[in-house]
């Protein structure tokens, strides 16, 4: 039982800006292997910050020659990009080996599923003109749920863009993602400033460093928006946010976090503690991002999600199978992740 690792490479259609840098294209690996006569397909696209290096993610999926065998060793067990592949072509090949969805397959015969999922659109740091450009143009295509990136330049010039984001559109959702640019003085200083001007958001993501689990608490016990964390739970347990009651919702990146599998743990975990999870993407390529729908879709009442990355690349694996559509994404029927929209990659490493 072999395993096939294929190399990529793409680029974003032009670069996302975040407080951690602008990413300009992301490099990983198609994974394929079987389980009985079934073949599935992974996807590995680490992301520093998120992940192991591309580096640690190639020498991790060298030694793999087992799906089955690789997940229940401990040799993936530093390498959450890798996992996720093996772990994610093992979920598709069995999935298909039951004709079912992934989604259907991760939910079992008697859990409810979504055939569609809610997505936001991911806008970058931009000035506050093209932030509001970007809001319009988003609210038009037809969601009404926008992620904006925060903590690249001022607080004051963040507010003035929120400001700008909702004369834009006032219908619009709006959340966003410090990615852990702040002090606890600026996070305050910038929430305070936009409920001054009026502004709602959804909530505040990952506004502190990301090990500071007793700061994300006190700061949310002041917040009057809710808090998200994302790049903490690469750093910190889920047991110890849900203990300190640090979040309102988490953002669960199943490349980050080991797979679809452990993805669901977490999200389950979460809801027992009435906490909500929010899938998303480290902006995959459309193998790995049509998994992680499907563990949108196998979640309770999913919430938007950020999902909706694929437009960010300028090119991809393969013909998008789920492209937003009124701000949502329908969820591939199956069998697997995508029937046979995948059915070519892979094959030639
Ligand atoms: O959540 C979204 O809207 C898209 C995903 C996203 O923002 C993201 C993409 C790549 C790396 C990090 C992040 C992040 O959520 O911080
Ligand atoms: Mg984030």
């Amino acid at each position: 039982m072999s395993v096939d690792v294929t190399p990529f490479e793409l680029p974003l259609a032009r670069p996302l800006s975040t407080a951690r840098g602008d990413i300009e294209a992301r490099r990983g690996f198609v994974v394929r292997g079987s389980v009985g006569d079934e073949s599935g397909v992974g996807e590995a696209t680490p992301l520093p910050g998120w992940t192991e290096s591309y580096d640690d993610c190639r020498r991790a999926l060298d030694i793999v020659d087992d799906l089955g065998a690789a997940l229940s060793s401990t040799v993936l067990d530093d390498a959450p990009a890798a996992r996720h592949a093996v772990s994610l072509a093992l979920f598709d090949a069995r999935a298909r080996g039951e004709g079912v969805s992934l989604a259907r397959f991760l939910a079992g015969p008697e859990g409810r599923v979504s055939d569609a999922v809610p997505v936001n659109a991911t806008v970058g740091d931009a000035s506050e003109d093209e932030t509001a450009d970007a809001v319009e143009d988003a609210v038009a295509s037809g969601y009404d749920c926008v992620k904006l990136k925060v903590g690249v330049g001022g607080v004051e010039r963040d507010v003035e863009r929120l400001v700008a984001a909702r004369d834009a559109s006032s219908e619009a959702t709006l959340r966003v993602d410090a990615n852990g640019a702040w002090t606890t003085e600026e996070a305050t200083r910038f929430v305070e400033g936009v409920s001054g001007r009026g502004v709602d958001l959804a909530y505040v993501e990952q506004p502190l460093a990301p090990e500071d689990v007793e700061g994300h608490a006190a700061f949310r016990a002041e917040c009057p928006f809710d808090v998200a964390v994302d790049e903490t739970l690469g750093r910190k347990s889920v047991d110890e946010v849900l203990a300190a009651d640090a979040a309102d919702v988490l953002v669960v990146k199943p490349m980050a976090l080991g797979g679809p599998g452990r993805t669901l743990a977490v999200a389950e975990q979460a809801r027992e503690a009435g906490v909500e999870s929010v899938v998303t993407t480290t902006i995959d390529a459309a193998v790995a991002r049509v998994g992680a729908l499907h563990v949108a879709a196998a979640l309770v009442d999913p919430p938007a999600c950020g999902l909706a990355t694929g437009d960010l690349l300028k090119r991809d694996l393969a013909p998008d199978p789920t492209p937003v559509i009124d701000g949502e994404m329908r969820v591939p029927e199956g069998p697997g992740l995508a029937g046979e929209a995948f059915a070519a990659l892979g094959l030639d490493g």
